[in-house]
């Protein structure tokens, strides 16, 4: 058999994006490409246009113009062009999210937070809850499947986030500001489980970060400033 270079494959390019909030504007022109199977770190000074790239690309919101085009399972989709509920179809289906805080819901256990998205896109309660069951397991939080959100410590609210936005088997994970919130130590097993839950499991990762460990650990950092990608380095290993 003859061994190939296997060379990349672009999940998300984004091309010339424009954003633009009355008089300020948030992108101006940013690229970027993002490939199956790495990760990819976002840093930038504060209002450089980190999160609101974040969003272009993730299909929260609409850019005023640019292409951002995401090339999944053999079927490219052009995300600029979609409307609200399309765009709302597909981060459903094909992405999955993990913010600061959690964003997790308080008043539901555990295991009913990570099987939510399934719920969501119409699975029965039984079948979700089975399926988040082996992710809660996978992150450290086996046992704890019945706990209410505000039983668990940051660290594991954190755990019981990234194995939501897994459940569906999205391609590709946002993350802004992942560790934002927590202390060192905790930071580093939450960036473990988040690169073991996407990168270690063939899917894309997208962290927008202002922490230098944490963008150490991915594969490409890109740098931002004013609204656009201005450099990009390779953490060395
Ligand atoms: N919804 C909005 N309405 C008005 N202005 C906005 C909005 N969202 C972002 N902006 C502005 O766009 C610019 C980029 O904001 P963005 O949140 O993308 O930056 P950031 O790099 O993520 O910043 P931070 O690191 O502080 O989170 C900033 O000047 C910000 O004030």
């Amino acid at each position: 058999m003859e061994l190939q270079h296997a060379s990349p494959v672009p999940v998300l390019t984004a091309t010339a994006l424009v954003k633009r909030y009355g008089p300020t504007t948030a992108l101006d022109g940013a690229n970027l490409t993002v490939h199956r199977g790495e990760a990819v770190a976002v840093m930038g000074a504060s209002g450089s246009g980190k999160t609101t790239l974040l969003h272009c690309i993730a299909a929260v919101i609409a850019p005023d113009s640019g292409s951002v085009r995401l090339a999944v399972d053999g079927q490219e989709t052009e995300l600029a062009a979609l409307d609200e509920e399309a765009r709302s179809q597909l981060r459903r289906t094909r992405f999955g999210f993990v913010f600061q805080n959690g964003m997790l819901l308080p008043e539901l256990t555990a295991v009913e937070n990570v099987g939510l998205p399934l719920m969501v896109n119409g699975q029965p309660r039984r079948a979700a809850e089975a399926a988040a069951g082996p992710w809660l397991a996978a992150m450290g939080l086996a046992g704890m499947e019945q706990r209410r959100i505000g039983q668990l410590s940051g660290g594991q609210a954190q755990r019981v986030a990234i194995a939501r936005a897994q459940v569906t088997g999205a391609p590709v994970v946002f993350a802004d500001e992942p560790t934002g919130a927590l202390d060192s130590a905790t930071s580093d097993d939450v960036m473990n489980a988040l690169l073991y839950a996407t990168k270690g499991q063939g899917r894309s990762l997208v962290v927008v970060t202002h922490d230098p460990r944490v963008a150490q650990r991915c594969d490409r950092v890109l740098h931002m400033s004013d609204g656009r990608i201005v450099r990009e380095e390779e953490p060395a290993r």
